[in-house]
């Protein structure tokens, strides 16, 4: 039995892709905090909605799916129900191995995963590292529950900031420069919705080249960049913004966001 406490945006995503891929609803149970949101879910997934207590109680993998902010008050109230061998799977960005042990009885296998939102489409990435108790079994079941879902990693906790700074807010910047590039559009005259296919498009063949041809993003960007032509000028534009250097710092910034979360 899987629990999901806290299905919310994530916990959701999660549900419903260990369910398309083939889990029975009745392998799985949710927490959640108010009322309604349980009808819906118990509704659209035909899953048992318990409280964090008795998902504590009964299920053999936890994840907590709530935000870094509400972990210590979760990991308060389910303590004491958390027998051993139970594997807990922490979600929430920033919160370490380390911070979930010290609040569970001890040796409490923890796995730490920072996944995104194409968990919804299957194509999520999650990066997963195990804590101090967690071993090769425990990995192995957190890669089970997660690639169904998309690509799974193995990384040192040590990275995890990292990765939650560019794989787990990761589509944000994409979509963030979807939004600039069809703006960009209505300032040259486009309508809205031509704009936002064409450049919906573009990024979706954009991808699956990346993913696909195994060639460097580099040599694909030199591909398209004709001597004397257009994307030149467009790339030149870009460099005296300081593009590349707003994205640096702009990762390093959600890295240094993360690693303060745990703190509250
Ligand atoms: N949204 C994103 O793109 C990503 C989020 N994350 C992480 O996933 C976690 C969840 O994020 P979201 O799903 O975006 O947040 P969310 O706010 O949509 O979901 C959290 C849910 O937990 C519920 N909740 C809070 N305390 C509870 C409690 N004590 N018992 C039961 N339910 C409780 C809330 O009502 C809410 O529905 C966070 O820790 C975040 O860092 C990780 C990767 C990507
Ligand atoms: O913005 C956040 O804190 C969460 C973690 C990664 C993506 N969203």
């Amino acid at each position: 039995m899987i629990a999901i406490l806290g299905a919310g945006k994530m916990g959701e995503a999660l549900l419903s892709g260990v369910l398309r891929a083939g889990r029975r609803p009745a392998e799985l149970m949710a927490t959640v905090r108010r009322e309604e949101r349980g009808a819906l879910l118990r509704e659209r997934y035909g899953v048992e909605i318990v409280t964090n207590v008795e998902a504590a109680r009964t299920a053999s993998t936890l994840v907590l799916a709530v935000k870094p902010q509400d972990m210590g008050t979760l990991l308060d109230e389910i303590a004491p129900h958390v027998p051993s061998g139970r594997l807990v799977i922490s979600m929430a960005a920033g919160i370490t191995t380390g911070f979930v042990e010290e609040r569970l009885p001890a040796g409490v296998p923890v796995v730490r995963v920072m996944s995104n939102t194409p968990v919804l489409v299957d194509q999520a990435m999650s990066v997963i590292s195990p804590g101090s108790h967690a071993g090769e079994e425990h990995l192995k079941l957190a890669e089970e529950l997660l690639s169904p879902v998309g690509k799974v990693l193995r990384i040192p906790e040590s990275l995890q900031d990292a990765a939650t700074a560019l794989s787990g807010s990761g589509p944000a910047y994409f979509y963030y420069l979807v939004e600039a590039m069809v703006d960009a559009g209505i300032l040259l005259g486009m309508p809205r919705a031509a704009a936002l296919e064409m450049v919906i498009q573009s990024a979706v063949g954009a991808a699956v080249m990346l993913r696909d041809s195994g060639e460097h993003p580099v040599l694909l960007r030199e591909a398209v960049t004709s001597p004397g032509g257009t994307t030149i000028a467009a790339i030149r534009e870009l460099e005296k913004h300081g593009v590349r250097a707003a994205v640096l710092e702009a990762i390093e910034a959600a890295r240094d966001r993360g690693r303060e979360l745990a703190g509250g």
